[in-house]
């Protein structure tokens, strides 16, 4: 008989989707595997008030295939120029969290905030209207190490911010380090963290080791394996304080192999196959319901979906490209095996 296993169906709590004709790719994989999904809001020009985030949510919305059942959930990018006012109508839009990406931080992050001090009403206005805050969490001056950026980031921003907004609930994005780890686990109630299928299966050896590979390339950077190793452990412990966030997040790829390539993983081809693997090697399989489909709605306070996904396990290789909008687009571990398959 086959082995499979069955998990409530689960959601992606970060994710980018982008715009236009990528759209038809990024909702379609998005849809067949999640429920819901936090949708990232850094577009060319980034999501900034609740109109951009109406215009953006259904264009999305009329790319769901027929018959599934997909809700994006929409999220603002915070600027130096974010007032309270500008929290307080997205809210009211039904908008569920502020991205903080400090600028220059990341991909499209060039509007990001320069100083947090300007988007303290924000974040009052955030506070008391329950928006949640995600955060790039990453320095971005150069005299900081690549590698050392998260860190850096935990110590001399995002303590501080846990303590000057003590009833904001925050979610540091995508964490890559054991520091991440223990800051979240040991942090007030209200602080969450999201990991990645690829910083589980990863460290930076896979992406420097015998070659450069551009498509290993994200940030947060991969790190050391004893990071790695913190991060499974976290992901694994049943600790409903991490939670699944595929960071998807596709570039052509024309971009990625390049002299100067883009920051970013397209997983969503088969990101929740690629967190059984992670999963299953670990000997922890029954961890991932908690951590795919539970602890996110939890710590959001939705309700957990109702409905049920199975997977299989039945050897099978991962496209070496697709199609994004007419242009080649090579998913993460292309033409590698995984060993569970989403029914
Ligand atoms: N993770 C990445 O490397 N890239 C993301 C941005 C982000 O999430 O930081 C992207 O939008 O391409
Ligand atoms: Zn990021
Ligand atoms: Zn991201």
């Amino acid at each position: 008989m086959t082995e499979q296993i069955t998990l409530r169906a689960p959601d992606d709590w970060h994710i980018h989707l982008r715009d236009g004709a990528a759209l038809a790719r990024t909702v379609t994989d998005a849809a067949r595997q999640f429920r819901r999904a936090i949708v990232m809001p850094n577009l060319v020009p980034p999501v900034a008030n609740a109109d951009d985030a109406r215009a953006y949510r259904q264009r999305i919305l009329e790319q769901i295939p027929e018959g599934t059942d997909f809700e994006p959930l929409m999220t603002l990018y915070l600027t130096d120029r974010t007032d309270a006012e500008v929290i307080r109508r997205a809210r009211k839009a039904g908008v569920v969290a502020a991205k903080l990406y400090p600028a220059g931080a990341t991909t499209n992050s060039d509007s990001g905030v320069t100083d947090l001090a300007n988007i303290y009403p924000a974040l009052e206005a955030m506070q008391e209207s329950g928006m949640k805050l995600l955060l790039h969490g990453e320095v971005t001056t150069s005299d900081i190490d690549i590698f050392d950026r998260e860190q850096v980031f935990i110590e001399k921003v995002l303590t501080r911010l846990v303590e000057d907004f003590p009833n904001l609930k925050l979610v540091l994005e995508h964490i890559t380090t054991a520091h991440a780890v223990e800051f979240v686990q040991k942090a007030r109630e209200g602080v969450g963290a999201t990991i990645t299928a690829h910083h589980l299966l990863y460290n930076r050896n896979h992406m420097l080791v015998g070659g450069v590979r551009p498509h290993y390339y994200c940030l947060p950077i991969l790190k050391r394996s004893y990071h790695q190793a913190a991060l499974m452990e976290a992901a694994t412990s049943g600790s409903p304080r991490f939670f699944l966030g595929t960071d998807s997040a596709p570039h052509i790829q024309g971009r990625k192999e390049a002299a100067c390539g883009c920051a970013g993983c397209y997983t969503a081809i088969a990101a929740i196959e690629l967190y059984a693997e992670a999963f299953d090697r670990a000997g922890r399989l029954d961890k991932l319901e908690g951590f795919a489909s539970e602890f996110g709605p939890d710590f959001y306070g939705l309700r957990r979906n109702e409905n049920r996904i199975t997977l299989v396990k039945q050897p099978w290789s991962l496209p070496e490209h697709l199609d994004m909008g007419g242009e080649p687009l090579i998913p993460l571990a292309a033409g590698e095996t995984l060993n569970w398959k989403l029914v």
